[in-house]
């Protein structure tokens, strides 16, 4: 618990609701909501998503019933994360930490690789993946709709490919944290950071915690939503649009910072499930040329996933994973860890990195 750092916690208000678009993938003019939306915020909820609450239902009651069982069972079920398996508290091998415990698991083909997991949870995880990827394969479509490429440019890169792809689920479960932060801070139960996949599609259950940094520097709660009716089948899906993207679209899409706040004492517990998809290793990246304007200059030089994955796992959550691949420094965005504002905490004014929680 020394370890964990604390963060200034937003009130909540009803600046998020205003703020996050909410895009009917069913309804006609869905591509140039949801392009509209990856372009302001890099962040949407969806309706009418077609995955149904069956499917959400049966991984959310047996990821509860895994997260429930002692620490020894999960770990020799999964193995220690090395990034892959069960962890608890370290996120990544490079000094982060935070409230909560996990499951991250490589679910290319549809094949949940660790084997012995309960076989009710992994068959609740597989048929989750399955639709999750048949919805993002949509967006993907709805997204390069809305560029105006050819549809299955986007979804060609992660769905469906021979050479496989890189897919991978992270089920997240935050339970409630037993201390009591002063002011307006919180535990932080995931550190600021942006997906480093071409898209991730978030579900949580009806807890509150996550919050979206705006472009304008506010960090918003994303409320969670109801519970949903049986009819509507509704599931609150998070969409983002990554690092790739933004290499893809030459910047024009951009990654949306996140992070999530620890359930305080006594409140229920957070659990959520991360789809994030990905081309092959050996998958080329560079900006795509039918994005781009005539004459426009490349803002990127062209890597291999395999090599931008193999960089991205040596940083920390906070880190600008891009700017390797930069090729005109001087004119980018600056780097997140140099240029943003980090967010103090009122009661302690220190920077993130020294609000252990030790220090209160
Ligand atoms: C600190 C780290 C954890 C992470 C790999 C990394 O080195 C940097 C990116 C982190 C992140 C953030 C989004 C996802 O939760 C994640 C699974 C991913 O792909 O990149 C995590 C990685 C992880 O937990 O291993
Ligand atoms: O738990 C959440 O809601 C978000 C977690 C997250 O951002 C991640 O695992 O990358
Ligand atoms: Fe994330």
């Amino acid at each position: 618990m020394d370890q964990i750092p604390l963060m200034r916690c937003p009130k909540a208000n009803n600046v998020g609701h205003a703020a996050i678009p909410c895009v009917d993938l069913s309804a006609p003019g869905a591509a140039a909501a949801v392009a509209d939306a990856c372009r302001s915020v890099g962040f949407f909820r969806a309706i009418n998503h077609g995955v149904r609450a069956a499917i959400t239902d049966a991984l959310e009651a047996h990821a509860m019933a895994f997260f429930a069982l002692p620490a020894q069972d999960k770990l020799d079920m999964s193995g220690a994360a090395r990034p892959l398996g069960y962890g608890s508290k370290t996120i990544g091998s490079n000094g982060d930490v935070g409230w909560l415990e996990y499951l991250f698991l490589s679910v290319s083909s549809n094949s949940v690789e660790i084997s012995s997991l309960p076989p009710s949870l992994r068959a609740a995880l597989e048929a989750y993946t399955a639709a999750v990827r048949e919805l993002s394969g949509r967006v993907l479509e709805l997204i390069a709709e809305g560029l105006g490429v050819d549809r299955g440019l986007l979804r060609g890169l992660v769905v469906g490919r021979e050479e496989g792809s890189d897919e991978l689920l992270r089920v997240n479960h935050y339970p409630p944290c037993p201390l009591r932060p002063p002011g307006e801070c919180g535990v932080t139960g995931f550190g600021e950071h942006t997906d480093p996949q071409i898209i991730s599609v978030l579900r949580s259950n009806c807890t509150a915690g996550l919050q979206i940094k705006l472009r304008d520097g506010r960090w918003v709660p994303v409320s969670p939503t109801r519970k949903p009716s049986s009819s509507t089948s509704e599931t609150r899906c998070r969409l983002q649009m990554h690092i790739c993207m933004q290499v893809l679209t030459n910047g024009r899409l951009r990654s949306v910072k996140h992070r999530v706040v620890a359930p305080e004492a006594g409140a229920h517990s957070r659990l959520s499930v991360i789809y994030f998809g990905g081309p092959a290793p050996s998958q080329r990246i560079a900006p795509l040329p039918e994005v781009m304007r005539e004459g426009e200059q490349s803002l990127y030089r062209e890597f291999t996933w395999g090599e931008y994955k193999r960089a991205a796992y040596k940083t920390r959550l906070a880190d600008h994973r891009l700017s390797a691949f930069e090729l005109r420094a001087a004119t980018q965005p600056p780097a997140a860890s140099s240029a943003d504002p980090q967010p103090h905490c009122s009661s302690c004014m220190q920077p993130p990195q020294q609000q252990v929680a030790k220090v209160h």
